[in-house]
């Protein structure tokens, strides 16, 4: 595509770009200096860590066809240079110009909300197939197109990736979970959504919204993107749900709820909590859906209920999606159980807020564990508010807790534990203890821990540890499979 016709496309006037400039053929569009092709296009963006117009001048040494930014100096520079007013938005919408709307092709899925959008997404993808319709995935464990896994580096992916990977993709739908970070970064800029869902808001990120309301008010901006006959679907069972229900009701939007009390199109009118949760989903007094789930816990027949009124309007046939749910064998690193004959039990889990806590550490009780441990700590550099909330869940709701590392993310280890010191102190009720290294805390409970226990082991989920600790593993999983091993093999040793 040549240069005229890419700013045409993204409503940039090509006049103001030198008229011998603009037959330059675009080969790419690229906002990394290091991964620039010869023959892109280098977008400048002032970042959170740096300036990307600092990188300018490298991209040109590597072989930008043109540049652009938003503290451009066009006379200066040997290439075109375009100047723009926000550079994360115009990305946007060059790469929508770039890649030929590639989401024309796509029927679009936005998942958003603080809890269950990685779970909801999973579960959707996994119906629709059921169904023999085909989805990609965009989230937080990895990107899907054309039955291949992408590593991902966000939960919801820049402009330049989101849009590249809908051009790929040959599925019919699309899925993916947008991030507040991702709205308020345009990352989906000019996306239009034919299904928006609302999980639920819990306290997280105010290192980066300040309010809840401010979180609030980004999340929603997801559902001014769908598009006209786009329909939302929100979990109505939280004041921002009901909120967020209301809002779109006043502005003519067409929603569909899901939630407890009477009222909603789809209502949570019973429920079993077990290792095999069952529901029964009634759409009027008289008629109702019976399901039940391979994943524990009442958030996963939350997550479970808003999919199923979701993938009803789309078309799938109810008994599809009941037996599909039956069969979704959940998603890694989610509370995810690790089971070995004789020893306590374990689950690794991704909870992040006190909302995510308390259903992961209910979920060990109703599937039976006498007693529940639990491990846990907080990511350094992220939101401080909600962790004296986290420690008190955690006291109140375990017979035990270890507090321990999560990413350092930069912060020193020292300074963590000082902080883990003041708040065991103040909200620990005693309850607990500190220890630093992630995989001794984990070893520290299992010797603690009898059969029929669990060991509940939070944050960190299915992702590799970002610093390596005293026993040889890479990730919790990893770290309770050799505990299992080597106990298994010393009961062994000792028959
Ligand atoms: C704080 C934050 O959100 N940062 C995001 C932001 O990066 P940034 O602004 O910090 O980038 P930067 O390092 O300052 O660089 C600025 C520019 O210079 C360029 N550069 C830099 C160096 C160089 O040599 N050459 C060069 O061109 C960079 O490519 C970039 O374009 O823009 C990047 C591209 O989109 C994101 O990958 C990055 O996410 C970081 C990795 C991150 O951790 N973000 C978290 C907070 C986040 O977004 N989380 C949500 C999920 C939250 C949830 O769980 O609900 C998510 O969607 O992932
Ligand atoms: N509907 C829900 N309500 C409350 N908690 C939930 C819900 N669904 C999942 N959880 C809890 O939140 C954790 C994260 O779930 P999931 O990854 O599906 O959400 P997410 O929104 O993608 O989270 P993140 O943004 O942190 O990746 C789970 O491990 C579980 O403990």
């Amino acid at each position: 595509m040549n240069l005229h016709q890419l700013l045409l496309s993204s409503s940039i006037k090509p006049e103001s770009i030198r008229k011998d400039w603009q037959g330059i053929e675009i080969t790419g569009i690229t906002s990394d200096s290091r991964n620039l092709k010869p023959g892109n296009l280098f977008i400048a963006i002032s970042g959170y860590q740096q300036d990307g117009h600092k990188y300018i001048e490298a991209a040109i040494r590597a072989g930008a066809a043109a540049v652009a930014g938003e503290k451009a100096e066009p006379e200066r520079l040997p290439v075109p240079c375009i100047q723009l007013v926000d550079s994360r938005k115009q990305m946007a919408q060059l790469a929508i110009a770039f890649y030929g709307e590639p989401q024309k092709k796509h029927k679009m899925i936005g998942i958003t909300g603080t809890n269950g959008k990685t779970t909801t997404a999973f579960m959707i993808k996994h119906i629709l197939e059921t169904a023999g319709l085909s989805c990609s995935l965009f989230g937080s464990i990895a990107n899907y197109i054309n039955g291949k896994w992408y590593r991902a580096s966000n939960t919801t992916p820049d402009s330049l990736q989101l849009q590249e990977l809908l051009h790929r993709s040959n599925d019919e739908y699309a899925v993916m979970e947008v991030s507040s970070h991702g709205i308020s970064q345009h990352r989906v800029e000019g996306v239009e959504f034919d299904y928006a869902l609302f999980t639920n808001l819990d306290q997280d990120h105010l290192d980066y919204h300040h309010t809840m309301e401010e979180y609030f008010a980004v999340k929603s901006k997801l559902f001014q993107q769908l598009s006209h006959s786009g329909k939302a679907f929100i979990n109505t069972d939280s004041v921002w749900g009901e909120k967020l229900a209301e809002n779109l009701r006043t502005e003519g939007k067409e929603i569909y709820t899901f939630g407890e009390n009477t009222g909603n199109n789809l209502r949570l009118s019973e429920w079993k909590t077990s290792k095999f949760p069952a529901a029964i989903l009634n759409e009027t007094e008289n008629r109702g859906h019976f399901i039940q789930l391979a994943v524990p816990g009442l958030h996963n027949i939350y997550n479970a209920g808003l999919a199923f009124l979701a993938l009803k309007e789309m078309g799938v046939e109810e008994r599809v999606i009941s037996e599909a749910l039956m069969k979704f064998p959940g998603v890694p690193g989610r509370n995810e159980v690790y089971k070995e004959a004789g020893q306590p039990t374990f689950m690794v889990d991704y909870a992040h807020t006190s909302e995510a806590l308390y259903h992961c550490l209910k979920t060990a009780r109703e599937c039976g564990a006498e007693k529940v441990y639990h491990i846990f700590g907080f990511r350094g550099g992220r939101d401080e508010s909600k962790r004296c909330e986290m420690i008190k869940l955690s006291s109140d709701l375990s017979d035990a807790y270890v507090l321990t590392q999560d990413d350092l993310n930069g912060v020193p280890e020292k300074e963590i534990l000082n902080e883990l010191e003041k708040l065991q102190t103040a909200f620990g009720n005693e309850k607990g203890r500190i220890i630093s290294d992630r995989t001794m805390a984990i070893q520290h409970m299992f010797m603690h821990a009898s059969q029929g226990d669990w060991i509940v082991v939070t944050g960190k989920g299915a992702e590799p540890y970002q610093q390596a600790f005293e026993l040889p593993a890479s990730s919790d999983g990893e770290t309770i499979r050799y505990l299992q091993r080597t106990a298994a093999a010393q009961a062994k040793k000792a028959e």
